[in-house]
């Protein structure tokens, strides 16, 4: 029982540290609230900055990616609870994200600026879509399940854990990866766009277009030609009818 106790209380302290996380990047990236953001305070040269920031994405990458493996997560899960696996993932996420957070270094040169009303209100909706359009998409998969509480809390009442089916709910029917469309409007949709936030816009997005492959593959193991066949009929990110 005191296991079954442990492995909820990691998970939910796993869960709820994501969601300050998720908050604080909300403010961090779009320069609003918080008191670190991607453009503010300037500490370091050019130079040292871009060496710094591309280590801490180059960092995230490789925890993101390299603890989603199923050869990673097989040996992991010698040590630890399989249902603590995924609340570990997160949580590791977060503490690279807090880092990151911590750490980043601002370059605020001007690469564009969009000046006009009209086009600064178009920009920060489309930056909150994208917020509204990860969260939304994360819900469509399974929200809980993606972020470990649902392992967490199954084992904790005995029940045995079942893998998610493959599924094509909404917008999945349309696009592969919503929530990296999400993402994409996040790091781009800017109406300042610095020299700091184009590094971060091309680093992210050049990630993700590398672990979508990785991601695949692991779907068409688990899900075999349900998955192939959706990957031939659906586009990753723009619909068919464009
Ligand atoms: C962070 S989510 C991103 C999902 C998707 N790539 C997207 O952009 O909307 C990654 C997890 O979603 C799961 N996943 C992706 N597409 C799925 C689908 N059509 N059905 C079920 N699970 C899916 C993968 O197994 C992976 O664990």
């Amino acid at each position: 029982m005191a296991k079954r106790i442990a492995v909820l209380l990691f998970g939910a302290l796993a869960y709820v540290t994501f969601l300050g996380v998720f908050l604080y990047s909300i403010g961090f990236i779009g320069n609003l609230w918080v008191p670190r953001t991607i453009d503010a305070p300037v500490q370091l040269g050019t130079a040292s900055a871009i060496a710094v920031n591309l280590l801490l994405i180059v960092a995230f990458g490789i925890q993101h990616s390299g603890m989603a493996r199923p050869a990673f997560k097989r040996w992991l899960t010698q040590y630890i609870p399989k249902a603590a696996e995924r609340s570990l993932y997160v949580m590791t996420t977060n503490i690279l994200m807090i880092a990151l957070f911590l750490v980043w270094q601002p370059m605020p040169q001007v690469v564009w600026h969009a000046t006009s009303l009209p086009a600064q209100v178009i920009l920060y909706t489309l930056y909150g879509c994208g917020w509204g359009l990860i969260f939304f998409s994360s819900c469509l998969i399974n929200h809980f399940d993606l972020f470990g509480m649902r392992q967490s809390w199954l084992y904790f009442r005995g029940v045995e854990y079942t893998p998610l089916k493959f599924q094509m709910p909404v917008l999945y029917r349309y696009i592969r990866h919503p929530l990296y469309v999400g993402w994409f409007l996040v790091f781009w949709m800017t109406p300042t766009m610095s020299v700091g936030h184009l590094l971060f816009a091309i680093g992210t997005t050049v990630y993700i277009l590398a672990a979508i492959p990785m991601e695949e593959r692991d779907l068409v193991a688990v899900h075999g030609s349900d998955y192939e066949e959706y990957r031939r009929r659906v586009r990753m990110f723009i619909p068919k009818i464009f």
